[in-house]
């Protein structure tokens, strides 16, 4: 059979006439380049579907206009391309198109005090959209950090302070004692609790911004909330990293609040919308709250 002759069903008249909101494909494996980095994700790509009398959209073209990214830079001019040539190859059929990339990207990130290093996975997601009320980038990311319960924190100094009473009732305070005993697991008899806890930032890139600023939100993220988990960790670093968590004791509301004005900071966005979840150790459930600035789901 001749390439001429090939049925093609998508321009056929459909049994029921009817608009689609989204049409695509999800779960396209992609290489890109972000950061300097070729990162493996995975592509959702679609259109809507405005002409409720074509039976399908052209797959193909969106997959094959996609593989653009495989060699250039993925940021906001890239994606903008791409989404336009989504719709120059859907004249007619379509009025918005989209793109999500989900991937993973991995920094070196170094020790507290030790002279080393290891990596850090942070995974993240890129959306991109076209429609008639114009173009915009989106960015998510999620942040690990540890969380030490400030509540547990000042019970526990109370359980100090109450066996500091008991050990040291009606005798002088001497110095060596009392640094022995401050040193000793009977001095410190109480422990707050931490958790491991996780941030998903999602921001919407100023029209203005040229790049895509993963590892910029990343870190302001880290900054603000100052207890980043750690990749390798000797002992000098680990005292470190607790010292950290006793200066930066966090409510899930607490560190909800820091991002929130870390991002409002940042120039390059113009809407956020931030979740925080501190996954308890105390419970068996999690802790969460929620911020957001100028965000909408349109
Ligand atoms: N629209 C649509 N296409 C599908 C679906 N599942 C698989 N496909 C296939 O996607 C392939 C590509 O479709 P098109 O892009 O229209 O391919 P084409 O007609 O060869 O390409 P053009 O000449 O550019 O239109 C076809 O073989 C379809 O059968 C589906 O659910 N919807």
């Amino acid at each position: 059979m001749n390439a001429l002759t090939l049925p093609d069903i998508a321009t056929q008249i459909p049994a029921h006439e009817q608009a689609l909101d989204w049409v695509g494909m999800q779960g396209i494996a992609l290489p890109i380049n972000l950061a300097g980095q070729r990162i493996n994700t995975r592509a959702d790509v679609g259109v809507s579907l405005d002409d409720g009398n074509a039976r399908g959209i052209h797959m193909s073209r969106l997959y094959l206009a996609l593989h653009a990214l495989e060699h250039n830079a993925l940021n906001p001019a890239t994606l903008q391309q791409l989404l336009g040539e989504f719709l120059d190859s859907h004249q007619g059929l379509s009025q918005q198109a989209s793109i999500t990339l989900r991937g993973e990207t991995l920094l070196s990130r170094p020790a507290l005090v030790s002279p080393l290093a290891g990596w850090k996975a942070y995974p993240f997601e890129v959306r991109a959209r076209q429609g008639s009320w114009g173009f915009h980038v989106e960015l998510q990311v999620e942040v690990a950090y540890s969380s030490t319960c400030p509540c547990s924190a000042a019970l526990a100094r109370q359980l100090i302070q109450q066996r500091f009473i008991e050990d040291f009732a009606n005798q002088p305070l001497d110095h060596a004692h009392l640094l022995a005993w401050l040193g000793s697991p009977q001095g410190i008899v109480a422990t707050p609790h931490s958790q491991r806890s996780y941030a998903t930032l999602q921001v919407r890139l100023h029209e203005d911004c040229a790049e895509l600023p993963l590892v910029e939100l990343i870190d302001a993220a880290e900054q603000a909330l100052g207890t980043a988990v750690q990749t390798a960790v000797k002992r000098a670093d680990e005292q470190a990293f607790a010292l950290a968590n006793g200066q930066n004791l966090m409510f899930c509301e607490d560190a909800a609040r820091r991002l929130h004005s870390a991002l409002r900071e940042q120039t390059a966005f113009n809407a956020f919308h931030l979740r925080v979840v501190h996954a308890e150790s105390l419970h068996a459930h999690d802790a969460v709250a929620v911020s957001r600035w100028n965000w909408s789901n349109t």
